[in-house]
């Protein structure tokens, strides 16, 4: 028999579904995606961590999931929250179902819920934190939810950094070939696989890293990696961006990367309402006018004031509200995106970026 849950949002709402995944409770910072694919990319995408996600698309599960899918060594969202959940999945590549996947990381989810009132409510009012709960009243969830942490105010990156440096996959990678030394903050496999497609020999780095040790496996280029959270917590990791920004390597910062490059110049990130996240948000490039189709997945954004007369400029803007997307420094080799040129999930226009990397770098030879 299926048990009913409940989501529990912060301002009082109440939604009733099914439990499915592990039978446990779960609170987090609820955000919706609007990706039609990708649900497995997601969940263990470490910049979910933190928070409980809804995707708007209301088929989940349909191609069950498989380890080729993984973005990191585990499920990172708090919870999951579907319209429907497939139980027959489909798939030459699945090797189990949605439920048993989460059951196995632990993690709870909801189904049978109306997504689409929820996300609305998440546009008009922005996010908030939500409880999952199977055996708590909405009442005794509001008093859980009360007394939690809010979610921007945890260095969530700590969590999901690697705590030991290592190298990516070198397996038929020479010596000679481009060396990328990678910030990890909660790097997505798929950054990692990239660079080794184009020939790099990727070494990543905890959060914690200093400069200095990151420098002295002599890069050819530094790239900043994603992670999860409120970017103006993270000083020690902004000290380290400084050093390597004084090294005047090639720097290449993806979203979080974006988000600390800002503040190694003096500028600062703001909340935005209920972020960005999904697979077509739209990109312009500031200096062709073309427009990009981008994948997504962030809470936050610089403020391009804040970097006014800091050598940074905005290079791309999102269509949808005008926010920064992308910058570059006028004279340094450093360039940055607010999206994930990596895509997974989402479209694969923007890995031209990459290439983009190895030009600065002067290394188009490697692959
Ligand atoms: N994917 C990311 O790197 C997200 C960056 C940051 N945590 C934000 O939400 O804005």
């Amino acid at each position: 028999m299926t048990k009913r849950a409940i989501l529990v949002l912060a301002d009082g709402s109440v939604y009733e579904g099914n439990s499915f995944g592990a039978e446990t409770d779960a609170f987090g910072e609820v955000v919706f995606s609007t990706s039609m694919t990708g649900y497995q990319e997601m969940l263990t995408d470490p910049s979910f961590a933190g928070q409980i996600l809804i995707p708007t698309f209301p088929l989940i599960g349909n191609y069950g999931v498989n380890p080729a899918d993984w973005e990191s060594d585990r499920l990172q969202v708090k919870g999951f929250v579907v319209r429907e959940e497939c139980t027959d999945p489909s798939n030459y590549q699945s090797e189990a179902k949605i439920d048993s996947y989460l059951k196995q990381g632990g993690i709870p989810g909801i189904w049978g819920l109306d997504t689409r009132a929820i996300t609305r409510k998440l546009r008009s009012h922005g996010v908030m934190m939500g409880m999952i709960t199977s055996d708590k009243t909405p009442g005794q969830a509001l008093e859980i939810l009360r007394m939690s942490p809010i979610y921007g105010t945890t260095d969530l990156v700590k969590e999901v950094s690697t705590k030991a440096t290592y190298d990516w996959d070198l397996e038929d990678i020479p010596e000679t070939a481009p060396r990328v030394a990678l910030l990890d903050c909660g790097c997505k496999f798929h950054i990692m696989r990239i660079l080794r497609h184009h020939g790099c020999r990727v070494t990543a780095f905890p959060c914690t890293a200093t400069a200095k040790e990151m420098l002295a496996v002599n890069p050819d280029g530094i790239l900043l990696s994603p992670g999860p959270g409120d970017p103006e917590l993270l000083d020690y990791a902004t000290e380290t961006v400084t050093g390597l920004v004084d090294s005047g390597k090639p720097i290449m910062g993806i979203c979080l990367g974006n988000q600390l490059i800002a503040k190694a110049f003096g500028g600062h990130n703001f909340k935005l309402k209920f972020g960005h996240r999904g697979g077509n948000h739209p990109v312009k490039d500031l200096a062709t006018g073309r427009v990009h189709i981008t994948a997504q997945n962030h809470g936050y954004a610089v403020n391009p004031e804040s970097i006014e007369g800091s050598g940074l400029e905005v290079t791309h803007i999102n269509l949808n509200d005008g926010t920064v997307e992308g910058m570059k420094h006028k004279s340094l080799p450093i360039f940055t995106i607010q999206y994930h040129s990596e895509a997974s999930p989402g479209p694969l226009d923007n890995t031209y970026l990459f290439e983009q990397f190895m030009t600065m770098m002067g290394r188009t030879d490697a692959r």
